[in-house]
């Protein structure tokens, strides 16, 4: 009998030919759309594109209500991240908790052997690895995916390029308007800026506060503290400084930002919390390349694992490490886990 897979539906382009490659491969597929944030609108629209999908590859596909779930683990802790003056991933909580926690538990309950994504990644069931395309490659969001769960999971997309599945759909007259729709938001429950989204459930979002230089010393204003990230160079008044000037720290408590010298914002130590690997590391550490932000390159650095934290060194100083995000951990194109900045 053919095995059963679950394949994660969002109604895009990706997920949708993900169930069609693995229905050509013989697999026997169901799909799950979950609602997610309260854009009940953007559900409406996305389930009227998983069933007609659904309906073009004759699969039956489950509608799954996990907003109170989404609520808990993704929306509030964004909120609460920003509000302590970090910069949170909430993709990578989704991906730990609901997408490759809760849906593939989902599927297990149904019987199914495997969950299928759209994302762009390789796995062997042990280790990611990143994608043929470099340009979609997802590989950084999903270094806190718990260790157990690769060997359930598949992603037929990870050997191809994004331009060749649209042109699969185009090909396809049920799926050509997937094929032409715009990329997704980057996070699911933003539709313009996260900004719009705090203003709903925080007071000061807008509240302007003092920029101070390294000393405490005012030398400008800024336009709220949660409108920046470390490393941020724009969107503050410095009126007489020559020199660029970067986001060095953010101060919550006291609505201030603290602005350096590029010099003075980089740095070749810091610690991480939350570590999540795929191989059991030696006592002594180990070396690995470490990206610090989604679209940054990654560097040399050695790590040393100390309980659920880690201590990362650079071979380079790098700017912009910033807490709350990510610092995720490569051998070369294998992804071996990461941390979140603390
Ligand atoms: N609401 C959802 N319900 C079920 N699965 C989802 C949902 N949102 C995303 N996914 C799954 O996660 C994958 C990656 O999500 P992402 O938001 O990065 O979408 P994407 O790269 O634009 O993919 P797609 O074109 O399939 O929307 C999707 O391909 C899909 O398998």
């Amino acid at each position: 009998m053919s095995k059963r897979v679950l394949v994660a539906m969002s109604g895009g382009v990706d997920s949708s030919i993900t169930a069609k490659l693995l229905q050509e491969e013989g697999y026997q597929v169901e799909g799950a759309y979950m609602k997610l944030h309260g854009l009940e609108a953007n559900h409406r629209e996305s389930i009227r594109k998983v069933d007609k999908v659904a309906a073009h590859l004759g699969i039956p596909y489950h509608v799954l209500d996990r907003q109170q779930q989404f609520q808990e683990l993704v929306y509030q802790p964004f909120i609460d991240i920003y509000r302590q003056g970090q910069t949170p991933n909430p993709c990578t909580f989704c991906n730990r908790t609901i997408k490759f926690g809760e849906l593939l538990d989902f599927a297990h309950s149904l019987g199914c052997h495997y969950l299928a994504t759209g994302h762009y990644i390789q796995c062997d069931g042990q280790f990611f690895y990143q994608a043929e395309d470099n340009s979609k490659d997802q590989s950084y969001f999903l270094f806190n995916v718990p260790r157990q769960n690769l060997l359930f999971l598949l992603f037929p997309l990870a050997q191809r390029l994004k331009s060749d599945v649209k042109a699969m759909a185009a090909s396809i007259p049920p799926l050509q308007e997937l094929a032409s729709q715009a990329e997704s938001n980057e996070i699911c429950f933003v539709e313009d800026s996260y900004l719009d989204v705090l203003r709903q459930h925080l007071d000061g979002v807008d509240r302007p506060g003092d920029v101070v230089d390294e000393t405490g010393k005012v030398v400008g204003r800024h336009r709220g503290y949660m409108h920046y990230t470390i490393g941020q160079r724009k969107g503050f008044d410095v009126p007489l400084s020559h020199t660029p000037l970067y986001v060095k720290q953010i101060d919550p408590q006291y609505n201030r930002i603290v602005v350096a010298t590029k010099e003075a914002i980089t740095c070749s130590t810091f610690t991480l919390r939350d570590v999540n690997l795929f191989f059991d590391p030696p006592a002594e550490g180990f070396d690995c390349q470490v990206k610090v932000r989604y679209r940054h390159a990654k560097v040399p650095a050695h790590i040393t694992v100390q309980g659920t934290g880690a201590t990362v060194q650079l071979q380079e100083p790098e700017k912009a490490i910033a807490p709350g995000q990510a610092a995720v951990f490569y051998d070369d194109r294998r992804l071996l886990g990461g941390g979140y900045i603390c």
